[in-house]
C-alpha cells in the first residue's frame, strides 16, 4: 500500500485489499478488533476481505443502510453491540462501508469509554474523498444533519479504488458533488480537469488520480484549520443550503442523497457569492448548467422557504443568529464567514426555483 496523506490519519491507498488490512490491524490492534459494515457495504464489499483472520466473526456488525439510519436508535445498537460483546478502551473499530456509516462508526468509536481507535475503510467515492477523512464524526438529531458528533480522527484510513466499482450511477454523481466542490474552493485548474471528466460513463481507473487530489485538497484545508474554527469552513461550501434541502427532504420522506443536495446548495450559494463577494456571472451560469445536467433540479416552492430558513438556523457555522455562509469571489477564492439577510436567502432561493 502507498501512502496518500500523512496527516492526523495516515492515509493508503491500497494495493491488495486483504494483505493490507492484515497488515494495518497488526499495525494498530491492541485487543479486539470489531468490524462495522452496513447491508449495502456488507453486500459488495465484504466479500473482498471476508474470512481475514484478524477479524473474529462474531465481533462483525451490520446496519441498516440509508441516511435516515444515522441516528441515535442505531448508534445504541453499536455501543450495545461493543458492551455486550467485550470491546474495551484498547480495542479497534473499522468502518468498512460509505460515509454514513464512516460518520456514525467513528462517533461511536469516539464516545465508547470515552474513545476507543478506529479505521475508516470508505467504500463509496464520497466517503473516500471527504467522509473518512478530516475527523468529523456524528449523527443526525430530529432531522438536522449532524446534529450531534465530535471531531476524532481515524487511526488510519485506508482507499481501494475497486470498492466502488459496484456503486449505482447515482452514488458515484453524488461523490462526484463533493469533488467538485473540492475543485471550486480550490483552484481553477482543477475545476477546468474536472468539468471535461465524463462521469455519466465512469470509468473509475481514470478517476482514480482525481480522487487521490480530491483527498489532498480536502487535508489541505483540514490541516490548516482541524476543529473548523476558520478556513476549513471552504469544506462546507454549499452546505448552509445543501444540508437544508437535504433534511427537507428528509422530512418530506422524499430523501436526496447527501451530493445532490450539496449539489443544488453551490448553486443558490454561487448565487449568493454573485451578488454579494462579486463572483462572474458567466461562470455562475456555467457551473449552473454543468451540475443541473447532472444532478437535475430540486423540488420545492416558494411556500417552502421559511422551513428551508429554519433548517439553516441549524447550521453549525452560524453565530449570533445569523445564517453564515462560506461564498465564492472567484473558483478558488474563498471568502469565509459571510452572514447573508433572510431576504438576500430568499432572493437566492427564488433565483434557483427560476432555473
Ligand atoms: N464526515 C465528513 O466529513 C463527511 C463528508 C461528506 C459527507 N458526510 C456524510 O456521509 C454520508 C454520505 O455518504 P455516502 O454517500 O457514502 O452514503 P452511504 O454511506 O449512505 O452509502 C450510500 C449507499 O451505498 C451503499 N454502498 C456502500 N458501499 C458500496 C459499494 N462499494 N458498492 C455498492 N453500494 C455501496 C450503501 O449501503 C448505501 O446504500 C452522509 O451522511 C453525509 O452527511 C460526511
Ligand atoms: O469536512 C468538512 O469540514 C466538511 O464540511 C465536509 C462536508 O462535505 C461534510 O458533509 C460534513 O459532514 C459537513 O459538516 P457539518 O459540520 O456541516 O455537519
Ligand atoms: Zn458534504
Amino acid at each position: 500500500m502507498q501512502v496518500i496523506e500523512d496527516s492526523e490519519s495516515k492515509v493508503y491507498g491500497a494495493d491488495d485489499i486483504k494483505k493490507d488490512l492484515s497488515e494495518l490491524i497488526n499495525k494498530y490492534s491492541r485487543g479486539k478488533v470489531f468490524l462495522l459494515m452496513d447491508t449495502g457495504s456488507h453486500q459488495h464489499c465484504y466479500p473482498k476481505i471476508k474470512e481475514i483472520p484478524e477479524i473474529d466473526t462474531n465481533n462483525i456488525m451490520i446496519i441498516e443502510q440509508g441516511d435516515h439510519h444515522k441516528n441515535i436508535e442505531t448508534i445504541a445498537k453499536v455501543w450495545h453491540f461493543l458492551s455486550t460483546n467485550g470491546a474495551d478502551r484498547k480495542s479497534l473499530l473499522i468502518n468498512l462501508a460509505g460515509g454514513m456509516p464512516c460518520d456514525l462508526g467513528g462517533f461511536a468509536a469516539a464516545t465508547f469509554k470515552r474513545g476507543i481507535d478506529f479505521i475508516n475503510i470508505p467504500t463509496t467515492l464520497l466517503s473516500q474523498v471527504d467522509a473518512s477523512v478530516g475527523g468529523k464524526t456524528g449523527i443526525n438529531f430530529h432531522s438536522f444533519k449532524n446534529e450531534i458528533g465530535v471531531f476524532k480522527h481515524a487511526v488510519s484510513v485506508l482507499v481501494c479504488n475497486d470498492f466502488i466499482k459496484t456503486q449505482d450511477q447515482q452514488n458515484i454523481f453524488s461523490g462526484f458533488a463533493e469533488m467538485i466542490k473540492h475543485a471550486l474552493i480550490f483552484s481553477e485548474d482543477t475545476w477546468n480537469q474536472l468539468k471535461v471528466f465524463d462521469i455519466r460513463n465512469t470509468n473509475i481507473d481514470a478517476l482514480k488520480p482525481l480522487v487521490i487530489n480530491s483527498i489532498h485538497i480536502k487535508e489541505h484545508f483540514v490541516k490548516a484549520d482541524p476543529t473548523e474554527q476558520n478556513v476549513r469552513k471552504s469544506l462546507n461550501f454549499g452546505h448552509t443550503i445543501g444540508h437544508a434541502f437535504e433534511s427537507f427532504a428528509m422530512q418530506n420522506n422524499t430523501p436526496i442523497l447527501h451530493g445532490f443536495a450539496v449539489a443544488y446548495g453551490m448553486i443558490v450559494e454561487l448565487y449568493l457569492g454573485h451578488k454579494n463577494c462579486g463572483f462572474p456571472l458567466s461562470k455562475l451560469q456555467e457551473i449552473n448548467r454543468i451540475l443541473s445536467a447532472i444532478y437535475g433540479h430540486f423540488t420545492f416552492s416558494q411556500k417552502d422557504f421559511e422551513s428551508l430558513f429554519y433548517l439553516m438556523t441549524h447550521d453549525k457555522k452560524n453565530e449570533k443568529n445569523k445564517i453564515n455562509f462560506t461564498l465564492l469571489e472567484d473558483i478558488g477564492q474563498i471568502k469565509i464567514n459571510q452572514t447573508c439577510t433572510k431576504e438576500e436567502i430568499f432572493e437566492a432561493l427564488e433565483f434557483y426555483l427560476n432555473q
